[in-house]
C-alpha cells in the first residue's frame, strides 16, 4: 500500500507527497546522487553516468541503490508504487533501445530528464527489462508518478506488454488495479462533498445533521488501494493549502496521515509481518526540498538539494531517523 498526491500552492509551488507502505525494513536512507555519477546498468552491464543530481529515498538491495522516489535539480520528480498483478516487462534486451530494469526506471528518469515533455521523447527509447535470471526484476511490480514544475503530472504503467502514459488530472496514485480503473471508480463517489447536506423529510420523518462532516459520509475508511485512492482524491481536491510552501507541506502531511497505516492494523498477504507506513515524504519541485517523517519518528526532517555539492564525487547518505524525538516545553 502506498498512496501519492500532488498539490499546488497559490504561489505556484508544486508539491508531491507519498506514503511508502511496506513491512518494517532497515535499508532505507535519503540519498543524494551527484551529476556525472558513474554506475553500472544492471541489465546490460554498460557504464552509465547521471546527467542531473538526484535527491530521494534510496533503498539498498543486493549492493544496489534503487530510488523509491526523488526530485532532481531541474524540479522533475518520480515516485514508484506497487502495481501487483498488472505490470508486465520485456524479457529481452533490444539493441535499438535504452534497456532498464523496472526497479531502476525511477533513477533513470530522475538522472536524465528535466521536464515531462523531454521524458515523453525519452520513453520512446525505453525498454523495461526483467531478464529471466534477474529474480529481483521479475518480482518487481510497479508503476510511476512523474511531475514537473509546469504542474503537469503523468502516470506510467506497463501492462499487457504495452507502455501507457496517463495525464493525471486528479493528482493521486495508489496501487492496483490500473490507473484508468481508479478513475472510473471515482464516479461512484460523486455525492461526497465538503458542505453539510440540507435537512430533508422522508415521509413524516425529518432527517438532519448533528455534527460537521455529514457531506463526507460515504468516503471509504479502509486501507485497500481503491479506498485509499478515493479518499486521497477527495482530500487532495478539497483541501485549502494556503499560500506558502510551509502551509502546503502541513496539509500534504495531513492528507498522507489520513491514508497512512499504523503498525499492526494490516497484515501482509502471508500474515507473517504487518504492513505499515514506513515513511511519508513531501517534495517541493521548485525549491527541491525533501521533507519526510518515519513511522517511529514523526518529526518532519528536511534536506535541501541545493545546499549540497552537486558535482561531488560520490553518493551522500543521510541518517534515517528511527527513534522518537520530541520538543521539551519545560
Ligand atoms: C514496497 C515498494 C512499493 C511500495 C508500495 O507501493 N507498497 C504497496 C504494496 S500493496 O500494493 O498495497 O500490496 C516496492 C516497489 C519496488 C520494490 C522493490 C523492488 O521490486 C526490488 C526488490 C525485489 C525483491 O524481491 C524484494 C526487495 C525489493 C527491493 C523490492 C522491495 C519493495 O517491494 C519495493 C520497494
Amino acid at each position: 500500500m502506498c498512496t501519492a498526491i500532488t498539490l499546488k500552492t497559490s504561489e505556484n509551488h508544486h508539491l508531491v507527497g507519498r506514503n511508502f507502505d511496506i513491512h518494517p525494513m532497515n535499508d532505507l536512507s535519503v540519498a543524494l546522487v551527484p551529476r556525472e555519477f558513474e554506475y553500472v546498468n544492471r541489465v546490460t552491464n554498460e557504464e552509465m553516468k547521471t546527467k542531473y543530481a538526484v535527491l530521494g529515498m534510496g533503498l539498498f538491495y543486493e549492493n544496489h541503490i534503487l530510488f523509491c522516489d526523488g526530485v532532481n535539480e531541474k524540479g522533475l520528480s518520480c515516485l514508484m508504487l506497487q502495481l501487483s498483478k498488472f505490470s508486465t516487462w520485456s524479457h529481452k534486451i533490444r539493441k535499438d533501445k535504452v534497456n532498464i530494469a523496472p526497479y531502476d526506471v525511477a533513477f533513470w528518469v530522475l538522472s536524465n530528464f528535466s521536464t515531462i515533455s523531454e521524458l515523453m521523447e525519452g520513453l520512446k527509447q525505453l525498454n523495461i527489462v526483467a531478464l529471466p535470471d534477474d529474480q529481483t526484476a521479475l518480482s518487481t511490480e510497479i508503476h510511476w508518478l512523474v511531475s514537473d514544475t509546469s504542474g503537469q503530472s503523468i502516470v506510467i504503467e506497463r501492462t499487457r506488454d504495452k507502455l501507457t502514459v496517463y495525464n493525471n488530472k486528479v493528482g493521486v496514485l495508489a496501487n492496483s488495479p490500473t490507473f484508468d480503473w481508479h478513475l472510473n471508480n471515482l464516479d461512484r463517489y460523486i455525492n461526497v462533498k465538503s458542505d453539510q447536506p440540507e435537512e430533508i423529510k422522508w415521509g413524516q420523518q425529518m432527517l438532519s445533521t448533528y455534527s460537521n462532516g455529514f457531506g463526507t459520509i460515504g468516503l471509504p475508511g479502509d486501507f485497500s488501494s481503491p479506498s485509499r485512492f478515493v479518499k486521497a482524491a477527495f482530500l487532495r481536491n478539497h483541501v485549502n493549502v494556503g499560500d506558502s510552501e510551509e502551509s502546503a507541506i502541513s496539509e500534504c502531511f495531513h492528507i498522507l496521515d489520513n491514508v497512512a497505516i499504523p503498525r499492526g492494523v494490516v497484515d501482509n498477504s502471508t500474515g507473517k509481518e504487518c504492513f505499515l507506513t514506513q515513511y511519508s515524504a513531501c517534495l517541493c519541485l521548485e525549491t527541491q526540498l525533501y521533507y519526510y517523517k518515519t513511522s517511529s519518528n514523526q518529526q518532519i526532517q528536511v534536506i535541501d538539494l541545493n545546499k549540497e555539492n552537486l558535482d561531488a564525487k560520490g553518493l551522500k547518505l543521510f541518517p534515517y531517523p528511527t527513534r522518537l524525538t520530541v520538543q521539551d516545553q519545560n
